[in-house]
């Protein structure tokens, strides 16, 4: 069974503490929003799981593992999926081209010159499926530069998936999307929740989003870890309205 869990994860920037002392255990089968005000931690906070910070103290444990120290590629390959924007891209590659090395990849599959990709029956259609459940099948031949910003991040969660991660971290997959696009996304990742062995950690400013898709919020400020609970409980209290979400008591949080 997944389980990833901080315990007093803390970083410090020269004299700021943009994480403090964060310990907080996460469940497979559930899905948590990570949600507070600008500047609040909440992206270090997953730098600092998926390994590009090191924290000043504090541990990580992974599937029972202490991954403190372990570097950021050793964690993928342990299972913590982070969506990157562009940075895990073959940018003149094609849409599928860039899938399928990362199914490769997740394969161990080396290239073999005396057996062509093209019969890899297996690959491709992993391949193909992932780029239907994105909805890029029909980008399919367009090289990934070329893509619309939605596609790109689109593009992301395809390759996250092609990795067959433990735990999916996705710091707001909606953003800069049109409106049309932005269902997509979150129908993946409604779908990427049925699956209970997995773990899902979402960044994500829209309340409505996270109403939507959270099983679980947790609420940072000021890099403190200040609510952890069921959705209507800490959208509705109204300390966390008022003072890190910016809704005046009342009112309505979408
Ligand atoms: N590498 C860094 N060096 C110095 N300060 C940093 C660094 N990274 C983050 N910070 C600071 O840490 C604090 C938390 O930043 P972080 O980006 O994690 O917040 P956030 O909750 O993700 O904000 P937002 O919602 O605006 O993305 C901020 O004050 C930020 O300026």
């Amino acid at each position: 069974m997944t389980t990833l869990e901080t315990q007093s994860l803390t970083i410090r920037f020269g004299g700021h503490v943009a994480v403090d002392a964060v310990s907080c255990a996460f469940r497979p089968g559930e899905l948590t929003a990570i949600v507070g005000p600008n500047g609040a931690g909440k992206t270090t906070y997953f730098n600092l799981i998926s390994g590009q910070l090191r924290p000043s103290e504090g541990r990580i444990l992974f599937d029972g593992a202490d991954i403190t120290r372990m570097t950021a590629p050793l964690r993928t390959r342990a299972g913590l999926g982070r969506a990157f924007q562009l940075t895990n891209l073959f940018p003149n590659l094609s849409v599928e081209e860039n899938v399928r090395l990362a199914v490769q990849a997740r394969s161990g599959t080396h290239y073999d010159m005396l057996r062509p990709w093209r019969t890899r029956r297996d690959l491709i259609d992993r391949a193909d499926a992932i780029l239907d459940s994105v909805a890029l099948g029909s980008r399919r031949s367009v090289a990934a530069t070329a893509l619309s910003h939605g596609d790109q991040r689109k593009l992301e969660v395809a390759l996250m998936m092609a990795l067959e991660p433990k735990v999916y971290m996705f710091d707001e997959p909606t953003a800069g999307m049109s409106v049309d696009e932005v269902p997509v996304v979150l129908d993946l990742i409604a779908r990427l929740k049925t699956d209970t062995s997995k773990l899902i950690l979402l960044v994500e400013h829209k309340m409505d989003v996270v109403r939507s898709l959270a099983d679980r919020i947790i609420v940072l400020h000021n890099g403190r870890l200040v609510a952890d609970g069921k959705p209507a409980e800490v959208i509705a209290s109204p300390i966390v309205q008022e003072a890190y979400l910016g809704i005046a008591p009342g009112k309505s949080a979408a």
